[in-house]
């Protein structure tokens, strides 16, 4: 259990809520440019982790968050383990295509934005993330695994003068692999199931597979709704993937420094890939007991 007493290690540190001042005062660091929906993300943050009081012997859930480039398949492994974990699984590119559907008065900017695969600003993503946190705490959910947040340094260092992440994990896979896999994405557009109608099938020098991963294909129910998500076109998955190495890959370096990251190389599709991540975060007794139990 060595990960998972170190990571997911329920318990907040002892200092946790003595080093709030703290936390304050990095917090005013940024206030030069301070926005209010990053005083926003502060206040919700903080408020989720007074609720566990230290004078109150309760535990809290994981507070874990998912790097890796588009296509990766963070949204795939984040949401096993949300449910595994029993936290909420809290994706801002979900957050932003949510939005971005509503007839909201940021739809036409972010339609704009997410098109080119450019960042949103961070006034916007903070103002969506700390909505998400705000409802999910009223419906009495605690911990999180974050997906897509942080995606700049300057938002990482943010979320770590507000609360304590505990783990952070790296998914990689082989760069060939990932553009093909955000252009057979589809979901469904009734129930949101996520499917990949592309077979990767990457073989070495001698003709032996290298990397292979199924297509993972939707039930029959699924299959006539299926739609394509409009920024997944291969020009705009170019530059996200462009701007994913700029902008994104120096978190990876920031939480490397602070003994948080946890890299995950995925040897396959689900089927393969699954049970070693399990593996990696000592989670696999909790999943049998799961198993067992439903
Ligand atoms: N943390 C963030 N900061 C800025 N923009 C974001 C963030 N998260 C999501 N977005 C916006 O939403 C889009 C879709 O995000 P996501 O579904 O996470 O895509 P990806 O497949 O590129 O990881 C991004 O291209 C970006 O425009």
């Amino acid at each position: 259990m060595a990960v998972l007493n170190r990571f997911a290690g329920a318990r907040a540190p002892a200092n946790f809520y003595s080093s709030m001042f703290n936390y304050y005062a990095l917090w005013k660091a940024f206030s030069s440019s301070s926005l209010s929906s990053e005083v926003d993300l502060k206040s919700t943050l903080l408020s989720r982790s007074s609720s566990s009081r230290p004078d109150l012997p309760m535990d809290r859930n994981v507070q874990w968050v998912f790097l890796g480039c588009p296509g990766v398949g963070k949204g795939t492994y984040a949401s096993r383990l949300s449910s595994l974990l029993g936290v909420p699984h809290i994706a801002t590119g979900d957050l932003v295509r949510e939005e971005l559907s509503s007839s909201g008065p940021l739809a036409s900017q972010l339609a704009e934005i997410v098109s080119q695969g450019k960042l949103v600003s961070d006034e916007i993503i903070f103002d969506l993330l700390s909505k998400r946190l705000r409802a999910s705490e009223a419906k009495g959910e605690s911990g999180f695994i974050l997906d897509g947040f942080p995606r700049t340094i300057r938002q990482a260092e943010i979320l770590e003068g507000v609360t304590d992440i505990d783990l952070v994990v790296n998914l990689k896979l082989r760069e060939e692999a990932l553009l093909a896999k955000c252009l057979g994405r589809r979901i469904c557009s009734e129930c949101g199931g996520n499917y990949n109608i592309t077979c990767i099938d990457i073989k070495d020098k001698e003709g032996r597979p290298e990397l292979y991963m199924a297509p993972l294909l939707p039930p029959p129910n699924c299959a006539s709704k299926l739609i394509t998500r409009s920024d997944d076109t291969e020009a705009v998955v170019k530059e996200r993937l462009r701007i994913y190495k700029e902008t994104s890959q120096p978190v990876e370096d920031f939480y490397r420094k602070r003994g948080k990251l946890l890299e995950f190389d995925l040897p396959g599709g689900i089927p393969e890939s699954w049970p070693k991540l399990l593996q990696a975060l000592n989670l696999e007794d909790l999943n049998h007991k799961q198993s067992a139990a439903a």
